[in-house]
């Protein structure tokens, strides 16, 4: 302080100081316009869907709140609307999190061929939105073990997992829908979000933990929870977060979701832990096919720490408990709205059941009701964008657009899902469209193409790329079984007077199948 009081009063001084003063000025601005004005001015040149916040957005945030409050209302219709006018091309539009470029499927074959993988950063994103820091959820991307364990042990045995899920289903349909032979009204949203969190608990672990009411309401609330934490903190200066988080409501319920995960599976990984220590003792044929199992074998480094694991169990519910939820839900609106498809479905699920049992082959066989979740989502997603990515790297496509490096990017993947290009009759639901599409081609390849779980550029809901949702497989057999078993079982139907399936609910880049909707679930006479 002496120092620079003394400085300040030498004239020589004052001008050093006023030299640094100038000097520190002009590095600021030179760095602002690299880092913000340049990438700024680059993306002004791409047309802007939706409320323009201006040029001022990206220095002092004027104009944002309007611009984002009006994607929260109008995001369907903006991004809708954009796709159309800027077909094969690109839009940009602020969402709830920050401005993104919408890019046309026409992008993908180029993006496959000339932009290495990692450039497009998914994690960055995905930890910006949910705020990783204070959701916790950094631990988890620290690493690709999420990814790793879905895309192959998951997915490969699937084969194992069909009994247990078949039996999980119809133990939650049993406790949860009145045995007699009444007609049953029941608000869908909680049970199915019950059996789709029962079933995929399953997959975790076992019974116990899929018998647990308390993991049970974990499994079913911490997405809500996450999203809470995200959305609130979005309000205040990166500055401010960590000094608000911990006083949310909503982050105190998160630390009380991981403490039920670590009590819930903790035992099991440290038995697991110590069984692989012994060099794995299982007799032939009883390795367990459970997500602990493929999470020891898989963990590595800082992923072998016991709340870590935990974490990962819980972003497993994340990722797929509401999105799974929602599907099945649609597609049981679906059923009530086109009751035609019921016979034909019941038909179908009855014979490959009958000769294959509940397996692996049967459910590859039963393609009316993959055709028929596969439309029912195609008309329904769970998000407006898929394919989120933040370059790592400026990328120049051939059509001269440069996009720097740091740009947010997604593609519309309900605008395309309507796209009359890619369907005929695109706003039409036809359960058996891509039934139909399969039984026509001689072509494996192209046959394949129409699964649910099939990925393309008229097919974003699961993304798309290298990093394309690798829980799409177990999502298909999962919904597969459960509505197998509802359609085998019930009649289902809307509640008296209602032939229509309820609007959707959009908020944001979120869409949510109506949660107050009753079906009227009759138990079938064989
Ligand atoms: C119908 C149900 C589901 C839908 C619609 C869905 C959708 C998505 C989408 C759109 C992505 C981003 C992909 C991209 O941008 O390219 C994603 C990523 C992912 N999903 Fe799914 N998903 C579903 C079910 C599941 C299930 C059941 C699991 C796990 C058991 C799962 C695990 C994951 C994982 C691990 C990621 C990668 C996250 C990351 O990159 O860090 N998903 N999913």
């Amino acid at each position: 302080m002496e120092g620079l009081e003394v400085l300040l009063r030498n004239p020589a001084g004052r001008e050093q100081t006023r030299g640094l003063a100038v000097v520190v000025i002009t590095l600021t601005v030179l760095y602002w316009s690299y880092a913000y004005l340049l990438p700024s001015l680059r993306l002004s040149k791409i047309p802007k869907a939706g409320k323009d916040p201006g040029f001022l957005a990206s220095l002092f945030g004027i104009g944002l709140a309007e611009a984002k409050r009006d994607f929260k209302k109008n995001g369907l219709r903006i991004l809708n609307e954009a796709y159309l006018k800027n077909k094969g091309s690109m839009f940009r539009v602020q969402t709830l999190n920050e401005e993104r470029v919408v890019l046309s499927p026409s992008y993908i074959e180029e993006i496959n061929k000339n932009v290495p993988e990692g450039v497009l950063n998914v994690t960055d994103g995905l930890s910006e939105r949910l705020m990783g820091p204070f959701t916790n959820l950094d631990v988890v991307f620290n690493s690709d073990m999420h990814i790793e364990v879905c895309r192959s042990p998951l997915t490969q045995n699937l084969p194992k997992l069909i009994a247990p899920l078949r039996e999980e289903a119809e133990y939650w349909l049993e406790r949860r829908i009145p045995g007699d032979d009444a007609e049953s009204e029941l608000n869908v949203h909680e049970l199915i979000v019950r059996v789709i969190s029962g079933t995929a608990t399953r997959m975790l672990s076992g019974p116990e933990a899929s018998r647990d009411p308390e993991w049970l309401e974990t499994a079913a609330l911490y997405s809500y929870d996450v999203v809470v934490v995200a959305q609130t903190l979005r309000h205040f200066h990166p500055l401010l977060r960590p000094f608000i988080a911990p006083f949310l409501d909503s982050k105190k319920k998160l630390d009380k979701h991981l403490g039920v995960a670590k009590k819930t599976f903790r035992g099991l990984f440290i038995q697991r832990m110590e069984q692989q220590d012994r060099g794995w003792d299982f007799a032939a044929g009883e390795k367990p096919a459970d997500m602990v199992q493929w999470m020891v074998e898989a963990a590595k480094g800082s992923d072998r720490d016991l709340d870590v694991l935990a974490m990962n169990m819980l972003f497993m519910t994340l990722a797929g408990v509401h999105t799974s939820a929602n599907t099945t839900m649609h597609a049981l609106f679906d059923l009530c709205a086109h009751p035609q498809f019921a016979q034909p479905l019941r038909d179908e699920i009855q014979e490959v059941t009958d000769q294959d049992g509940w397996t692996m082959a049967a459910m590859s066989r039963l393609k009316k009701l993959d055709s028929f979740i596969k439309e029912s989502q195609r008309l329904n997603q769970t998000v407006l964008m898929t394919f989120n990515r933040k370059l790592a790297k400026s990328v120049e496509f051939a059509d001269g657009t440069v996009l720097p490096r740091g740009t947010c990017i997604t593609m519309p993947s309900v605008a395309v899902s309507r796209d009359p290009t890619y369907f005929e009759n695109p706003d039409e639901f036809d359960g058996f469209r891509f039934y139909d599409k399969r039984s026509a081609t001689a072509s494996k390849s192209e046959a394949n193409r129409q699964s649910f779980a099939a990925i393309g550029p008229d097919n974003l809901a699961f993304g798309f790329g290298k990093t394309a949702c690798p829980g799409r497989f177990f999502a298909g057999t999962q919904i597969k079984v459960v509505l197998a078993s509802i359609i085998l079982r019930y009649d289902v139907s809307f509640p008296k007077g209602q032939t229509k399936r309820p609007e959707n609910i959009y908020k944001g880049g979120l869409i949510q199948p109506d949660p107050r909707q009753k079906i009227v679930f009759k138990r079938r006479v064989e």
